[in-house]
């Protein structure tokens, strides 16, 4: 059985057309989010389902293109569905997700802490985790902003889902030497590739490396750049994608 991914938005932090880059990824029995930002609760009441089909939310990092909806996910599995998703997350994140996100919203009677509205499973960072037996991911540490963890995520053992991600030309050619045949990378259209790779920089991979890259977390001028990213496409917002063994 493959794996299917289908992401709720496509966007950058800032972009409006594309929704955050927030993902559902699904084996034969479960659905679990990739992130869960400010636009999930939206994305996923427009294309009909509901908070409740999903088993957990995988956690990259912490901007709140990211994070931003995991309060409203919280809230609603408890009041509405009383379940605790399960929310998988490097054990680096945590106390700052409570501390720092989530704490000053939720603390009520009742929700004292983290694990009172979801499963915490702490992730080891560098370490293979069984999400399910079809679903194996390691959380990698990957740079982004300096100073502040963001994890990419390899799953099972083939296919790369960057987090937000400065250009790391040696990482992606030592994933592809490792047997990684897809590459879902998020980019930056404009400007310098401060805290995101850059399309320009990108270009630049050896062409057996660009040939296994998708492109993803664009802004909304993602039309002008159709046709201009060499063999990369840009992933769409709703398309159900397999990925092969
Ligand atoms: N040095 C920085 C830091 C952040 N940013 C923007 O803030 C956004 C936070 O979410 P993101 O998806 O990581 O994208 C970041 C940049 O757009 C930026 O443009 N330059
Ligand atoms: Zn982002
Ligand atoms: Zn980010």
């Amino acid at each position: 059985m493959s794996i299917q991914i289908q992401m709720l938005g496509t966007g950058s932090a800032f972009a409006k057309r594309y929704y955050n880059n927030n993902a559902m990824i699904s084996t034969s029995k479960q659905t679990f989010l990739i992130d869960c930002g400010i636009t999930a609760p939206l994305a996923i009441h427009q294309i009909e389902q509901s908070f409740n089909d999903f088993e957990g939310v995988l956690v990259t990092h912490l901007h709140a293109d990211h994070i931003g909806g995991l309060e409203e996910y919280a809230f609603q599995m408890k009041f509405l569905h009383q379940r605790r998703p399960k929310l998988f997350i490097a054990n680096t994140l945590l106390e700052p997700l409570w501390e720092h996100s989530l704490k000053a919203g939720m603390t009520q009677p009742g929700i004292d802490c983290i694990e009172d509205v979801f499963e915490v499973i702490p992730i080891i960072p560098a370490q293979a985790h069984e999400i399910t037996p079809e679903l194996k991911v390691e959380w990698m540490e990957t740079p982004h902003i300096p100073g502040k963890q963001s994890y990419s995520l390899l799953i099972n053992d083939t296919f790369f889902y960057s987090a937000d991600i400065r250009f790391q030309p040696d990482l992606l050619q030592s994933l592809v030497e490792q047997g990684v045949h897809t590459i879902w990378h998020d980019c930056q259209l404009e400007g310098e590739g401060e805290v995101h790779a850059t399309i320009k920089e990108l270009l630049t991979l050896p062409p057996s490396i660009q040939s296994k890259i998708l492109l993803m977390h664009y802004g909304d001028t993602r039309p002008e750049w159709d046709g201009h990213t060499g063999p990369m496409p840009f992933i769409n917002q709703h398309e159900t994608y397999s990925i092969r063994p």
